[in-house]
């Protein structure tokens, strides 16, 4: 891939996806070329909170300099824009890793999404985060030098990138003297960009967008020169931002908007949060907590491994990005800044590991979250529709995992039923509960590999004639949602496709008495179907699920529900190996003719067993089998 490549300099060409990228950020997001900046002093915080934790092991990383800050600084004549920081800096490799590819996680899918629709396209590439390419919307070339703390001033990297002419799409590396730590990036600005070369405009910008960020953020102080007629820089430095903690501060002292600014930089999104919560916990263990529900999904969400969104500080000061132990993995989209006054400052990733201030703290979030989603969902439905679609089906990972708060989180669940017939899923476990039906003693529930096969599943017919309510479940991890979720207030809940139907209160005397009567005529028949199935089934019985189809398969009660067999079998694993019970619907026709059929029996047998495996999303052993008996009885009954 190089084309040049000496010792020190090399030529390197830029991934296929990152010049997709680049051209469509720099055309979706030019009306919003502002966010550059903060995109660059976002980095540079990181890299200067990298260094703090690095050097949590290592102090000599700091090479003497442990003031830790951010310089904006611009040039008239040169054209340029400067950011720089003395954080972390980057290796040589890290560079051409970092700055040469996108190494994102759902990278493939974000491409696959873009539409060719500007506005859209904007939208998508500020979730999918563009970070330090943002630069390329202002500037047509960008010059980074950096070098690594801890690493010798040899070994200093240049990389360097124009994005017009003939190298356009290409960069270059080179190792070059830098005594000091950190990265300076430089941006050479496109023409018509000239009025961001201004102290004025940029202190303005790095208030706006990046007054939260806890280094200080230096610029050259400006002052009015009588005799030029203008505002001239002088050697004096001065702090832009606040440089505070925004989470330190009294609630009352902080804007929506500083919350909503600060979330963009601890959340990486270009997007408002969906909602926080922020709250300072006194007693025995104090700490503080500022706690952010985003509007939408990561592109990792799906990866359990992604990195956890919440940064711990002790006192304020910085000690790691990515605590995964302070939230547990259901939560793992919530982002934001725990504060701890008691934990020690050298913590290490170990002591992380065991520490039981660590388990109180993770709980105290554990409860914020889950108080903060239970008032949207109260107070707020509209924004509540939001969260459970970006992350319901993660949320439901909790039911399982956090059996402290299993009953709060099974209140927090939506599903959707037969009530709306839709597949949005809005209906909560209480809602359900308060619409139950006189004499109904169960939540009812149906599972099935997709909506259109749940909600047409034949379990359901007799619960639609009765017009009761059912749950339909489609979801892959609700089959493990409902393992793990057997009764909410005091209500059980029942799948209606496992064990022998009973309605309980929900029947009266006369269907009770027309079950047994039909199942007493139908004995011979049952017997017969039985034998000619032979080890196909488990048992075969007459139901009064059924309206309209003449059969159904059911589990037995204690065994394994079907759908979740299919979906373990899928997934390649162990699947307990367990019969299907067939229903046969005692007034359905087809039944009915059974009862005089003695030639194709075993085939009506077999294709009634086969049908029941289909409707429900069953797929066959031998389809083959299938289709030739079906078409021997079509032909059979046109009288061939
Ligand atoms: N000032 C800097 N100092 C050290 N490393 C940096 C700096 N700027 C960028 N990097 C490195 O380059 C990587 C890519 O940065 P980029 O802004 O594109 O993405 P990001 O910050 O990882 O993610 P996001 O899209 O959420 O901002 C960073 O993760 C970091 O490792």
């Amino acid at each position: 891939m190089s084309e040049v490549h000496t010792e020190k300099s090399q030529t390197l060409n830029f991934q296929a996806e990152v010049k997709q990228l680049l051209h469509l950020m720099i055309h979706s997001l030019y009306s919003n070329r502002e966010i550059f900046l903060r995109e660059l002093i976002s980095n540079a915080s990181d890299a200067c909170d990298k260094l703090r934790f690095e050097a949590l092991d290592k102090p000599e990383l700091f090479e003497g300099q442990g003031e830790l800050a951010i310089r904006v600084g611009f040039d008239k004549s040169a054209r340029t824009i400067t950011v720089s920081d003395n954080g972390i800096g980057m290796s040589r490799d890290e560079v051409i890793a970092h700055l040469g590819t996108i190494a994102k996680s759902g990278t493939r899918e974000f491409f696959s999404q873009l539409t060719g629709d500007q506005r859209k396209d904007a939208n998508l590439i500020g979730q999918f985060g563009v970070g330090f390419y943002s630069a390329f919307i202002v500037a047509d070339k960008v010059t980074v030098t950096t070098r690594r703390a801890g690493l010798n001033e040899s070994e200093g990297v240049r990389w360097e990138c124009a994005m017009s002419g003939d190298a356009a799409g290409e960069y270059m590396v080179e190792t070059v003297e830098r005594p000091l730590r950190g990265t300076e990036i430089v941006l050479h600005l496109r023409e018509d960009q000239d009025d961001l070369l201004s102290g004025w405009q940029l202190r303005g910008l790095i208030r706006k967008y990046s007054d939260h960020i806890v280094q200080p953020i230096l610029m050259k102080k400006e002052e009015w020169d009588q005799d030029k007629g203008e505002q001239v820089t002088t050697e004096e430095d001065e702090t832009v931002n606040q440089a505070s903690a925004l989470w330190a501060k009294s609630k009352n002292d902080i804007s929506e908007d500083d919350y909503k600014a600060f979330y963009k930089h601890v959340g990486h999104d270009f997007d408002e949060p969906l909602a926080w919560t922020h709250s300072r916990v006194e007693g025995r263990h104090e700490y503080t907590q500022l706690l952010y529900v985003p509007k939408h999904a990561p592109f990792d969400l799906w990866d359990r491994n992604a990195r956890h969104g919440i940064k711990l500080y002790v006192k304020r000061v910085f000690i790691m990005d990515d605590a995964e132990k302070l939230m547990p993995t259901y939560l793992r989209f919530v982002r934001g800044v725990v504060d701890s006054a008691d934990l020690p400052l050298n913590v290490s990733r170990e002591i992380l590991q065991e520490s039981k201030d660590i388990e109180t703290i993770r709980a105290g979030c554990t409860k914020k979250v889950l108080g903060l989603l239970a008032d949207l969902a109260e107070n707020d439905q509209e924004k509540y529709a939001i969260f459970w679609k970006a992350f319901g089906s993660v949320l439901k990972e909790g039911v399982g995992e956090d059996f402290a708060n299993k009953e709060k989180i099974a209140g927090l669940l939506r599903f959707a039923s037969t009530r709306a017939d839709t597949a949005d899923e809005t209906v909560s476990l209480a809602d359900y509960i308060a619409r139950m039906k006189e004499g109904q003693e169960k939540i009812y529930y149906v599972t099935a590999e997709s909506f259109n096969a749940a909600k047409n599943s034949p379990h359901l017919e007799i619960f639609r004639k009765k017009g009761i309510e059912v749950l339909l479940l489609s979801d892959r991890v609700d089959e493990w949602v409902i393992g793990h979720l057997t009764e909410f207030d005091g209500k059980s809940l029942q799948s209606v496709a496992k064990g022998g139907l009973d309605l309980g209160g929900l029947e009266d005397e006369e269907e009770k008495k027309e079950a047994e009567k039909a199942a007493d005529e139908f004995k011979d028949l049952v017997e017969r179907m039985k034998s000619s199935l032979g080890d196909r089934v488990k048992d075969v019985r007459v139901t009064h699920r059924l309206t309209d189809s003449p059969a159904c398969l059911v589990a037995d009660e204690q065994d394994m529900g079907m759908n979740l067999a299919r979906m373990l079998k899928a997934a390649g694993q162990k699947a307990p190996e367990s019969k299907p019970i067939l229903e046969v619907n005692p007034t359905h026709p087809a039944v009915l003719r059974l009862k005089s059929e003695e030639t194709s029996f075993d085939d009506w047998s077999a294709v009634l067993f086969d049908q029941a495996l289909l409707a429900e999303g069953g797929t066959l052993d031998d389809p083959a089998s299938f289709v030739r008996r079906i078409n021997q009885l079509m032909l059979a009954m046109s009288g061939n």
